[in-house]
């Protein structure tokens, strides 16, 4: 019987670049990622992901593409990460460093992949086509996929 805890994640993209955080502490720390965080009672998925993204980033916007939602499964854990993920192609403010994140631009074609979470290098190009996707990865410790299913659908 597994709990799911909702998760949002987002991938702010201009041109040629993409804008990811250093993940300073706690969960994913040490990685580079999309900016994100829990959805707290009382607000939806959309207003978490625009929280975290202002709180983490600095950073406003007025549109946030939905594009995927990918559950995670751990060997041995009984919690589901259920991570629901946007894009957005303009924004308002500076990337400013966090607490939490470490903000830097990167070209579409130096993603420091081996720096990030195992499934980034699979999902990233289906964000980078605004295609949407579902996914699910089983994961044995942080590093090791053992199974996954990721699929372009019509609706997230
Ligand atoms: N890119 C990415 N990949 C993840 N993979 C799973 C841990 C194995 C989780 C995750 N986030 C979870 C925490 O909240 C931000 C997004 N973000």
């Amino acid at each position: 019987m597994f709990t799911s805890k909702l998760l949002t994640l987002v991938l702010v993209v201009q041109p040629g670049r993409v804008l990811l955080g250093m993940k300073k502490r706690g969960f994913g720390a040490g990685k580079w990622n999309g900016f994100g965080g829990k959805v707290e009672h009382g607000e939806t998925i959309e207003q978490a992901a625009r929280r975290e993204l202002l709180e983490e980033s600095g950073l406003t916007v007025d549109t946030l593409d939905k594009l995927g939602n990918i559950k995670f499964e751990f060997i041995g854990e009984t919690e589901l990460l259920d991570v629901h993920i946007f894009r957005a192609d303009s924004f308002h403010g500076e990337p400013t460093e966090s607490d939490e994140m470490r903000p830097q631009w990167f070209d579409c074609d130096k993603i420091p992949f081996s720096q990030m979470w195992a499934d980034d290098i699979l999902w990233f190009p289906m964000m980078f086509q605004k295609k949407k996707f579902l996914g699910y990865f089983k994961f044995q410790g942080h590093d090791l996929i053992v199974e996954h299913k990721l699929e372009e659908v019509n609706e997230v």
